[in-house]
């Protein structure tokens, strides 16, 4: 589904070029649920960048379902990431003058359902994320795990084929974190490709595979 071929990206530093990735290789089956670790600072949330389409290679290839996304126009990747990714942002990066109902919906506004349609889809997701009752919440009254379940309300809101996660565990408690693992593991479940950076040993146990970024390449970890 999924297929990166020697990928470079650098950013400039001042002058200078600081490379992150250097040569990524990376294969993604459908259905899958892998996690990407390494270090901070070692180009996980990069990676995720290019894979969602919102930041651009320097060099090699990017496949999704044998589309070449590093070769598509800024309106083609506005599609590709419209129709196959859903995005759970590290901090979750929640609108906090809007309310829960109108921050899941946000993605839809790009698409031209009706308002019953929306109305249809939010119930849906709230309901799988068991966060009916916090609809007309403001965000600022949300704890980190409800924060979190909205956010992936959002991200998933558009039916995408891929989940990308970045760090969706971060800063919550055990019992939540346990919680929105779950979610994910059911996601997969039901056929979604996961994808999540982390820290968290555990959250990386249970995906299938593992990846870990070091010295700007990503290879699969095999075992301790
Ligand atoms: N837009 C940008 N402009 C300049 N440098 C950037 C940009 N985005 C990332 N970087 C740099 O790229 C490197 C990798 O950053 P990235 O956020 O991908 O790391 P990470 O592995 O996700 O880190 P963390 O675990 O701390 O979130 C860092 O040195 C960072 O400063």
């Amino acid at each position: 589904m999924i297929r990166i071929t020697n990928l470079q990206k650098s950013f400039l530093l001042g002058p200078k070029k600081n490379m992150v990735l250097k040569n990524v290789n990376l294969e993604i089956n459908k259905g899958e649920m892998v996690a990407i670790m390494g270090r901070s600072g070692s180009g996980k949330s990069t990676l995720l960048n290019i894979l969602a389409g919102l930041v651009k290679a320097d060099s090699g290839s990017y496949h999704f379902d044998n589309n070449d996304v590093l070769k598509m126009d800024s309106n083609q990747v506005a599609e590709f990431r419209k129709c196959n990714i859903g995005y759970v942002f590290q901090n979750s990066v929640l609108i906090d003058t809007k309310d829960v109902y109108h921050n899941i919906v946000l993605p839809l506004k790009y698409s031209n359902y009706s308002k019953s349609e929306e109305k249809k889809k939010i119930s849906l997701v709230l309901a799988a994320l068991h966060i009916e009752k916090l609809k007309h919440n403001s965000i600022d009254t949300l704890s980190g795990g409800e924060g979190q379940r909205v956010a992936i309300a959002r991200a998933i809101i558009q039916d995408p084929k891929v989940i990308i996660a970045d760090e969706p565990t971060g800063s919550l408690d055990e019992k939540t974190e346990e919680d929105i693992l779950r979610l994910f593991t059911i996601f997969n479940k039901q056929g979604k490709t996961i994808i999540i950076v982390t820290h968290n040993q555990k959250v990386a146990d249970s995906c299938d595979r593992i990846f870990y970024i070091e010295n700007g390449c990503c290879n699969l970890f095999t075992g301790y």
